[in-house]
């Protein structure tokens, strides 16, 4: 594991598009695609607009497909929706074309649209050059979830590879989630994180004593252990070693 804490979030976006592309190189040239996994919220935003501003030409996008880590459950027109997030700050700038993109169908019924993403994905993987996803992009709640794996709910303990469907009553919602399991088979891990807002979490997940339930992201382990965290420092800064 990695920990990198630059000046601002600004500095961390910038850092991680350029390892993104890198990633993103080295998994063409290897195997002819690449296959990511991107966050919602907010905080991907400006990576993905400098993805698509200055790295437009520094990687070959038709050979990119994207998932999702987590899904919020609303239809793809919501502006809560981690798809049209990224639709609008990455997909669209760059032309990206309808095969090369595997959202979450939120049409469906929670259950089906997560049954569905899990076959989306075995498909996927069960075709020649695709095994596993080459990057999960994660971020971070000041909750310490990542993805939609939320404190205290039962897919903390579901050790399938697979998508599933579950009711948050936190949020009071319901969100469609990679399983820890699934995101652990990743090549490499990045969390980009940032703002005073997450500091206390970030310190949970790399510093506190392991407590699944009440630190979720803490089950981001991949048996590789490529996992990079992108910091600014206002995030880093309740980290005792930085
Ligand atoms: O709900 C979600 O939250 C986390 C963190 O989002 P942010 O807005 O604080 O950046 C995100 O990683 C996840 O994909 C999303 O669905």
């Amino acid at each position: 594991m990695a920990i990198r804490v630059f000046k601002s979030s600004e500095e961390a976006s910038r850092a991680l598009a350029e390892y993104f592309v890198a990633t993103g190189n080295e998994a063409i040239a290897a195997r002819g695609r690449f296959a990511v996994a991107l966050s919602g919220g907010s905080s991907p935003k400006k990576l993905f607009e400098l993805l698509a501003a200055d790295y437009r030409d520094q990687l070959a996008w038709d050979k990119v497909d994207f998932f999702w880590g987590d899904e919020r459950y609303v239809p793809h027109t919501d502006p809560n929706s981690n798809y049209l997030m990224a639709k609008k700050a990455l997909l669209d700038p760059l032309d990206i074309q309808p095969a090369q993109i595997f959202a979450v169908d939120t049409s469906l019924s929670p259950s089906e649209a997560a049954a569905a993403y899990t076959r989306t994905m075995q498909r996927y993987f069960d075709s020649e050059n695709s095994l596993p996803l080459d990057l999960d992009l994660l971020g971070l709640g000041d909750n310490a979830h990542t993805a939609s794996l939320f404190p205290h709910t039962s897919v903390l303990t579901d050790e399938s590879v697979s998508v599933q469907a579950l009711y948050i009553e936190e949020v009071q919602a319901n969100r469609v989630t990679m399983t820890a399991p699934l995101l652990n088979q990743a090549r490499a891990t990045v969390f980009l994180v940032y703002g005073e807002g997450k500091a206390e979490a970030v310190r949970q997940i790399l510093e506190e004593e392991r407590d699944i339930q009440r630190y979720p992201a803490q089950l981001i382990q991949p048996e590789n252990g490529n996992v990079t965290w992108f910091l600014d420092e206002a995030a880093a800064s309740k980290l005792t070693q930085k």
